[in-house]
């Protein structure tokens, strides 16, 4: 049945064609948000502000049942629950004018999906045509997938035989997914992201929760982390040309991006720091939960609606870019973790075997607002530094990087982009300006021409000299004022990665032997 049937949906309920500036007159229109003074559209979400991982389901049937690594992440959701919710979105929909927004996942080719978004508010609308690459030439109703997201459908939580009134549901099926509840945007995104990290394995190719971006000379470099760790910052970078800010796809050809656009950060953005990401906050961009003043002024400082205030724009708003939004094979991937323990070493470079232990591992913080209920910087172990997108095992990812980075001769650093100096609440944020020429140094190759010494607890390598950086941020143990205190939280870390890791039983021993002493 074509999926449009299967939600009861007729052709002329559908709104297609607008252009974004159509879409966002009548957001304003229908009081879904304002314009601030530079033009974007921003809007408030209510109660969601961030994901919502505890509402987000996979169906499980006889396609996904061995396919998929069900449990806490991955929560399983059954036939006829999900059929219940379906018919709640049936009743909801019925005569209910819908936008279409015909996008396309996937900027190669010959691994893109044609994706469907069918949205009850003209700015997610917007956020769609933005964030999605382009396929509005396409014709007919066809679609790969179909996403309908209806933020003002509220669930019933047990009643409906799920948690919350929010649900995020993929069913790969019927090819669905189906969003009510929220109003937060980075729900779409990521579910379509899910869609992607399920399908492209099956076909040798390994998707990445990372940004990209590539140097003059065609140099492809990676930045991968979980959210609130640098990928959208330190990939906007006026000397390199930025492929994407989140999601890519690694295959025998090299890198490609999923998205045709960014979701950035908003909070405490500032034009000194962060040029390129200031400068893309106009006319066409969607701002979520940023407070604006009666004269169209955003207060990026106010953290108010949430710490996690976004804005989507597409990739064109960036001055440096890769048109095509493809590169060739990576020569350096950036780790990135943002250590509330402050003792990970700013930069370090990692062996192959390093490199498998912490793309295991993904070690880092979950940051305030990213997702619900997080207030402070909370550890966490998010294998692939993307563990909640990723429906399959984490082994059949981490054994595709293994052979790529091999063969590709891929360098591979862990950059710290939390706390120094001391943990969170002691130590401050390492500044951008250092990560930055952190970042530089290790895409010029100036870090293979210097010396190395090893950081005895977490088996690291550290670079003695990093051109613009003070060499004492470089040795946490030398940036710390207690060194006892720094032993202390350091060896804590190191047992608790050690105790992470036995979730790996089956790794090999050379793997296990490059993480911390
Ligand atoms: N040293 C640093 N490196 C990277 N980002 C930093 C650093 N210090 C502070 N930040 C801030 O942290 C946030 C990183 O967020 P973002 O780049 O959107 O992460 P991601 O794309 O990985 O979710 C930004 O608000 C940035 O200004
Ligand atoms: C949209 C998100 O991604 P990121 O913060 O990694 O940009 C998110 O995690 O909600
Ligand atoms: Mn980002």
């Amino acid at each position: 049945m074509s999926t449009l049937k299967l939600l009861g949906i007729e052709e002329n309920q559908l709104l297609m064609g607008y252009s974004v500036g159509r879409l966002i007159n009548e957001a304003v229109r229908r009081g879904e948000g304002t314009l601030t003074k530079d033009g974007a559209l921003n809007i408030e979400t209510g109660q969601y502000t961030g994901r919502s991982p505890k509402d987000r389901y996979i169906v499980k049937d006889e396609l996904t049942k061995d396919t998929v690594a069900f449990g806490k992440t991955n929560l399983p959701m059954e036939p006829q629950v999900f059929a219940g919710l379906l018919g709640k979105a049936r009743a909801y929909v019925k005569e209910k004018p819908l936008y279409l927004i015909k996008a396309r996942a996937g900027a190669d080719p010959k691994h893109s999906l044609r994706i469907n978004v069918l949205c009850e508010d003209a700015a997610q609308a917007v956020f769609s045509k933005q964030i999605f690459l382009k396929d509005e030439e396409r014709e007919g109703l066809e679609a790969d997938f179909t996403v309908v997201a209806l933020p003002n459908l509220k669930a019933e939580g047990p009643a409906d035989g799920i948690h919350s009134e929010a649900f995020i549901v993929l069913n790969f099926t019927e090819r669905l997914v189906l969003i009510g509840g929220t109003k937060y945007s980075g729900e779409i995104k990521k579910a379509v992201f899910s869609l992607m990290n399920y399908l492209l394995p099956a076909e040798g190719i390994l998707p990445m929760h990372c940004s990209a971006n590539m140097g003059k000379d065609g140099s492809v470099a990676l930045f991968f982390g979980l959210s609130g760790t640098g990928k959208t910052t330190l990939s906007a970078d006026p000397k390199r040309l930025l492929i994407g800010d989140d999601e890519h796809g690694w295959s025998s050809s090299g890198v490609f991006n999923f998205e045709g656009g960014c979701y950035a950060k908003c909070i405490n953005l500032d034009p000194e720091k962060e040029r390129e990401i200031y400068d893309a906050i106009r006319f066409g961009a969607v701002l979520e939960n940023v407070v604006v003043d009666d004269n169209g002024h955003p207060d990026y400082c106010d953290g108010s609606l949430t710490e996690n205030t976004r804005c989507t724009y597409p990739l064109e708003f960036i001055a440096e870019r890769a048109e095509e939004k493809r590169g060739g094979h990576p020569s350096t991937i950036l780790f990135l973790t943002a250590d509330a323990f402050g003792v990970i070493p700013p930069i370090s470079k990692l062996t192959r075997e390093g490199a498998m232990y912490h793309f295991m591992s993904g070690y880092t913080s979950k940051l305030a607002g990213t997702e619900r209920g997080i207030v402070q910087p909370e550890t966490t172990f998010s294998a692939l530094f993307g563990e909640p997108f990723m429906p399959r095992c984490i082994e059949e990812y981490a054994h595709l990087l293994g052979e790529l980075i091999e063969r590709e001769e891929t360098e591979v650093y862990l950059i710290n982009t939390g706390w120094s100096g001391g943990a969170y609440g002691v130590g401050q944020r390492t500044p951008l300006k250092y990560t930055r020429l952190m970042v530089d140094a290790a895409l010029s190759g100036a870090l293979s021409e210097v010396d190395y010494v090893k950081d005895d607890i977490f088996n690291l390598a550290i670079p003695t000299a990093v051109s613009g950086v003070p060499s004492e941020l470089l040795h946490p143990e030398k940036s710390w004022k207690d060194p006892k205190s720094y032993q202390e939280t350091a060896k804590e870390l190191a047992e608790r990665f050690k105790a992470n890791f036995s979730r790996f039983p089956n790794v090999a021993q050379s793997i296990v032997g490059a993480g911390p002493f």
